[in-house]
């Protein structure tokens, strides 16, 4: 038996944290979406043992790789006696603020439920997730979601469609822990999630006026010490995108909403040394 998957990234819409938990965590309220830029993964049932093999020859493939944790983690809670053959094809830059490994947890989990015939309840695979990290059960569903608690209490929300989005990643990551340690309270003009919330239940999330509401706390946590992300973020604005950094960054994403102004944004991007995709949003 064998099962292909491809894993999305996401984008953070809004973000803002509401409070620091005794455990060091912080709660937030995040809207995220899934965006058309995937890894792959396949899984083919085996022996014994579970296998990993991954196409970035410079992320770990062994059991600190957070597939390989998903895959144990169900292997040992529900005593399964077979194995699992998986291969990692990584286009998901790492490091990102792009979820790749939550994404790709997600899928791991998804596909070994099928292969090795498990018989999990929805509720505690959202809470094997959660275990394995705060984005990794808004990728069990995907689609446009709001966020809470750690990011991992997860309400679907209406699917924003087909909206055109500019990646642009420096070539470098930011470590998400890191930034959270920076965050110092208390935070001052707290943002209120409601207006992007109503707009996007509305269906009124693809108008101009609507992606003033996006806002992104960590920005101001991370764009003082990488002047990189923030002269990303300074372009993208001054080709008149919506532009916002995606999670804890360094990938910097602009809104855009017609092909001329595409063009537009790729002809300038060219004379920068980032990385840049072109994609939309996905259920
Ligand atoms: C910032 C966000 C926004 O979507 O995404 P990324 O930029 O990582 O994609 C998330 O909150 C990242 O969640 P995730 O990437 O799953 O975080 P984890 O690996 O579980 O946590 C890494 C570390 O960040 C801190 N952390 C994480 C989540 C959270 N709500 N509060 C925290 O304080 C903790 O110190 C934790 O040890
Ligand atoms: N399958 C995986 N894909 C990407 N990163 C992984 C994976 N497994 C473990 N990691 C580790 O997780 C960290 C966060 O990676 P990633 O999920 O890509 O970033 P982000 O949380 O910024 O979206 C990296 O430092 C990486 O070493």
């Amino acid at each position: 038996m064998k099962i292909n998957l491809k894993a999305p990234a996401k984008v953070n819409l809004f973000l803002e944290i509401t409070g620091k938990r005794p455990d060091g965590y912080h709660n937030l309220e995040t809207i995220m979406q899934t965006i058309s830029l995937y890894d792959e993964l396949s899984f083919e049932l085996s022996e014994s043992a579970i296998e990993l093999e991954c196409s970035d020859k410079n992320l770990a493939s062994d059991e600190s790789n957070i597939v390989f944790k998903a895959a144990k983690v169900l292997k040992e809670r529900y005593g399964v006696k077979a194995g699992v053959k998986i291969f990692l094809k990584k286009e998901i830059p790492t490091g990102a603020g792009l979820g790749g490994g939550s994404s790709d947890a997600a899928a791991a989990l998804k596909a070994l439920v099928k292969i090795w015939k498990l018989n999990i309840e929805k509720e505690e695979l959202q809470n094997i997730a959660s275990k394995l990290g705060a984005d990794v059960p808004f990728f069990l569903t995907g689609g446009t979601a709001l966020c809470e608690a750690i990011g991992d209490i997860v309400t679907p929300l209406k699917a924003i469609e087909g909206i055109g989005i500019v990646l642009v990643n420096p070539g470098f990551g930011v470590p998400t822990a890191g930034v959270y340690k920076k965050i110092k309270f208390p935070l001052t003009n707290q943002r209120k999630i409601n207006k992007i919330k109503t707009l996007i239940c509305d269906g009124s999330f693809n108008t101009k006026d609507a992606f003033d509401s996006c806002f992104n706390r960590l920005e101001e946590f991370v764009l003082p010490d990488y002047p990189q992300i923030a002269e990303i973020k300074q372009v993208l604005t001054q080709l008149g995108c919506a532009s916002l950094m995606s999670g804890s960054g360094a990938t910097v994403y602009g809104i855009f909403e017609s092909a001329s102004q595409l063009k537009n944004i790729q002809f300038k991007l060219s004379e920068y040394p980032w990385k840049t995709w072109t994609v939309h949003s996905v259920l």
